[in-house]
């Protein structure tokens, strides 16, 4: 469904993004994470073809997608900020959905309205952020692509309407599975949706992996720092903190029972970490270890 090969792409000579690669053949939610600036919206331009990969090559749904007016249906691109014409109300936007996605499915996108209790005659431009978002999101879900890209989608919205972002994302997904892929440089933000996780950082794709294994790693160990440093060994150490006699690390490794029973054997204090901090020093390290290569 996507093949991504040794993908470069630069804006003005700046590389974006360097030897991507990502295969994914099944349907999937996947979160997409990297930190402000990393490349992410970029690369979901590249994958929805609006913008052309200076080396590599790209497929979706057996589909190059840059100029290729057949990417339309193939593909649907929700952007942060989606524009929309400041003459439009909902039935416009949702005619415009009709109109360019083959798979559309207007009673998804009525029903979602409904459920999102969106005005049907008032100018999208009146809308609140939370209120565009939703009705983004109610246009990606009803054009059922193959592949339906969400830049951001929970920005905006608060706790209630994220729950039922949640609820109908998923409902629709199981009535429909294809590939979703979501953005968020807030990971607990998608987490809860995503199955796999994609992680951009030092402009490439370094890591894609089942969600629930890497959720899993990161500990937090603090005590007095012989009997940290006693506990961590040789593990491998993402963070350090020093706070006088205490020490505070961070560790790459699951919060298993038998560490659990070290650590209560040594006398520290283990938790797991949680996982945007885990995301942001795993990013942190490998950037650093790259530069000393
Ligand atoms: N049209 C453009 N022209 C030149 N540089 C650009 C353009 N669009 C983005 N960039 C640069 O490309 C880099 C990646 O931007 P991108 O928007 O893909 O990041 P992002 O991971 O989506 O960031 P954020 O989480 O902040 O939205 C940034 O350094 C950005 O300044």
């Amino acid at each position: 469904m996507i093949k991504v090969n040794n993908l470069s792409f630069a804006y003005d000579k700046k590389n974006i993004l360097k030897d991507v690669n990502l295969t994914e053949t099944e349907p999937v939610i996947i979160g997409l994470w990297g930190r402000n600036g990393s490349g992410k919206t970029t690369l979901m331009k590249i994958l929805s073809g609006m913008e052309q990969p200076n080396d590599g090559t790209v497929e979706v749904d057996g589909i190059v997608p840059y100029n290729n007016s057949d990417a339309m249906n193939h593909v649907a691109f929700m952007q942060e900020d989606h524009p929309y014409s400041d003459m439009w109300d909902i039935n416009d936007a949702l005619k415009f959905g009709r109109d360019f996605n083959e798979n559309w499915d207007q009673e998804l996108a009525d029903k979602l309205i409904d459920i999102f209790q969106l005005p049907r005659k008032k100018k999208i431009r009146t809308f609140s952020k939370g209120m565009k978002t939703m009705i983004t999101i109610a246009i990606g879900l009803a054009s059922k692509a193959p592949l339906t890209i969400f830049d951001e989608p929970s920005n905006g919205l608060d706790a209630h309407m994220r729950k039922q972002f949640y609820d109908v994302l998923l409902d629709s997904y199981d009535e429909h599975p294809r590939m979703i892929l979501l953005s968020s440089h807030h990971i607990e933000e998608v987490e809860p949706l995503c199955e796999k996780i994609a992680i951009i950082d030092n402009n490439t794709l370094v890591h894609y992996e089942e969600t629930d294994v890497l959720k899993n790693n990161g500990v937090h160990i603090s005590g007095t720092a012989e009997a940290v440093r006693a506990v961590v060994g040789n593990k491998r150490v993402l963070e350090e903190r020093k706070l006088g006699k205490q020490l505070n690390i961070m560790l790459d490794t699951p919060l298993t029972d038998d560490l659990k029973r070290e650590a209560e054997q040594a006398g520290v204090m283990i938790e797991k970490a949680p996982f945007q901090d885990y995301l942001v020093n795993l990013t942190t390290k490998e950037a650093e270890l790259n530069e000393h290569a």
